[in-house]
């Protein structure tokens, strides 16, 4: 197994305020390796934020192990009493290789693009020159050279986060945290925005840490894929096992809206054939990867047990360069027969959510 680039260990964060107390996070261990973009997802106020600023010790832990890049940024069994914590010199430094970028951008308004870019590069060992160099890489980076001499309030959402990035860039560091960076762009902008991500990490390596609460966005770049709830990491593991074999009922409902799969059983289930389900009938979701496709899996329940399958609906996504099918389907059947078929399905890896119908089973 590969070093992990990150390493969150047993991390506890309270928040106590006059008459009550939040647990924010509560014993949540995650191990990011190099070159991941491992997506947190979870809805609001699941605890999200508050786990990634441990990373830089934006958020101190109540308790937990953070070690970042090899350094031991903070270690604390019980409490922060006990803790032993990075100096803030070391920190300040490590920051740096730390990049981070936000929802609303965090850009200085009064200041150009360009000048939003040097800002990260004040404490820099570098000449004006060069740093006006870097900052003009950057920029062609993110495609914005023609708008280094504009200010924010004259870009569009998306521009302004590339400006986020370049600047998040500036220190040439190795991971980037992107927490709900794309949450205010439209579709098509964050599209752009995740495009830009995954190039980063393919052509310079950067590791991510994807917080976000559309599982689409996930999706689209990430490698590994983390779901958050009441402050827990209620499953975890890589998009494709995620997508195609979830477990908890809030990783279902991710991925549902993630695919339209919610909208399609909806509509789906809205037909006569569902809603007049025949004894001998199932309606079920099929999910499979890759090796598996939909002729075979059907012509197998035919052949072996006489099953009849009317596929009411099917979609294939392509997940790291893999195909994972959805079918929505109805199978008819003999009791015993629809009983072994299923169980033949689930054997040959297909994941079998029956939807409607089990007692014919
Ligand atoms: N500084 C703080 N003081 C007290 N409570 C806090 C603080 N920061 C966060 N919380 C609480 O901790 C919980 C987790 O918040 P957090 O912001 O980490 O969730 P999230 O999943 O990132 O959601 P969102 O996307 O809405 O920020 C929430 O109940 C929140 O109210």
């Amino acid at each position: 197994m590969t070093e992990s680039i990150i390493s969150l260990k047993n991390i506890n964060v309270t928040f106590r305020q006059k008459n009550k107390t939040i647990q924010a996070v509560q014993n949540v261990s995650l191990e990011v390796e190099p070159g991941d973009i491992y997506g947190v997802v979870g809805y609001s106020g699941a605890g999200k934020s508050t786990l990634v600023r441990t990373v830089n010790l934006l958020q101190v832990p109540t308790s937990g192990q953070v070690v970042v890049q090899n350094s031991t940024f903070f270690d604390g069994q019980d409490n922060q009493n006990h803790a032993k914590i990075i100096n803030s010199n070391q920190l300040r430094q490590k920051r740096r290789k730390i990049g981070m970028i936000f929802q609303h951008f965090n850009l200085l308004n009064e200041r150009t693009v360009a000048e939003n870019v040097a800002f990260a590069l004040e404490h820099a060992k570098l000449s004006d020159t060069q740093k006006a160099d870097k900052v003009d890489e950057l920029l062609k980076l993110v495609e914005l050279s023609d708008r280094s001499q504009q200010y924010p309030s004259q870009l569009s959402g998306g521009q302004k986060q590339r400006v986020a990035i370049a600047r998040a860039l500036a220190n040439d560091p190795e991971i980037l945290i992107s927490d709900e960076a794309t949450s205010a762009l439209d579709p098509k902008t964050t599209n752009q925005i995740l495009g830009l991500l995954k190039k980063l990490n393919q052509e310079y390596g950067l590791t991510i840490l994807l917080i976000t609460h559309e599982m689409q966005a996930v999706k689209e770049i990430a490698n590994k894929v983390a779901v958050m709830q009441n402050g827990q990491i209620i499953e975890r593991g890589s998009l494709l096992d995620i997508f195609a074999n979830p477990q908890e009922q809030l990783t279902k409902e991710f991925i549902e809206t993630a695919t339209n799969l919610d909208q399609a059983i909806a509509t789906v289930s809205q037909q006569a054939l569902v809603q007049n389900l025949q004894a001998n009938q199932i309606f079920a979701r099929l999910t499979y990867t890759g090796s598996n496709t939909n002729e075979p899996l059907i012509a197998g329940l035919y052949r072996q047990y006489q099953i009849i399958a009317n596929i009411l609906y099917g979609d294939i996504e392509i997940l790291q360069g893999t195909e994972v099918g959805s079918l929505l389907v109805i199978l008819t059947g003999e009791q015993d027969k629809l009983t072994a078929g299923v169980a033949q399905l689930a054997q040959a890896g297909v994941n079998v959510e029956i939807l409607k119908g089990s007692h014919a089973l």
